[in-house]
């Protein structure tokens, strides 16, 4: 594992972040939704950073489950708040292919907010997949799967305080010693074989 951003660093970038998006908002209210899972740990820096009145909403948002590369986007807004009328700000960890943030900002909007801006703690460097970009932007990086402050391989690692790039060995051992959870075979238990 190669450190990529230390705890201080990750600060400082969060706190920059931060009085971005209070210099864009001017104190107006906002309402702030956090893409869990990833972003819980930014999330928890950042409201507390910011300075305007707060509402906070929860989205869950999931396409990586169990490896590197983005499969199917699956999204539960069952915690979502009322966003009519609202300024909201998406809160997430990275903006990667970026179908993420596409779909969000759609549901977003579909619920009649005033306005979505959206910011990440990261963005690759990369050809996104969509047209769209975030708004407020900490960290550029590298083309790699990073994991730490929140970002997973999976479900283990979003604990780290820094931020470090995942090598392929580890992806290979983590693989083996924390399986992905295989569907059950509904066959196989009704023969008492599951
Ligand atoms: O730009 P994209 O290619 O769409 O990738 C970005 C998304 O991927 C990660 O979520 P993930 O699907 O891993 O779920 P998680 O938040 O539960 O870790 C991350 O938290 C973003 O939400
Ligand atoms: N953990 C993790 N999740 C991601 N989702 C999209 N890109 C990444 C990444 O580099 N690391």
């Amino acid at each position: 594992m190669r450190v990529l951003l230390n705890e201080t660093q990750l600060l400082d970038g969060v706190r920059q972040l931060a009085a971005k998006i209070d210099e864009h908002y001017q104190g107006r209210p906002l309402t702030v939704v956090a893409v869990m899972t990833g972003s819980v740990v930014l999330f928890a820096d950042l409201i507390r950073m910011l300075s305007m009145p707060l509402r906070v909403g929860v989205i869950q948002a999931s396409s990586y489950r169990g490896g590197v590369k983005a499969g199917e986007l699956a999204v539960d807004t069952d915690m979502l708040l009322d966003l009519q009328g609202r300024d909201v700000l998406l809160v997430d960890d990275i903006f990667d292919t970026g179908r993420t943030l596409e779909r969000l900002t759609k549901i977003v909007q579909d619920r009649g907010a005033q306005s979505v801006q959206s910011a990440m703690l990261l963005r690759k460097q990369r050809t996104h997949d969509v047209p769209i970009r975030p708004d407020f932007v900490a960290f550029e990086i590298p083309d790699e799967f990073v994991v730490g402050y929140g970002l997973d391989y999976r479900d283990m690692y979003r604990n780290l305080p820094y931020l470090a790039i995942l090598d392929e060995d580890e992806i290979a051992r983590t693989s083996e010693t924390h399986a992905a959870a295989k569907p059950i075979d509904p066959q196989a238990v009704a023969s008492g074989n599951g």
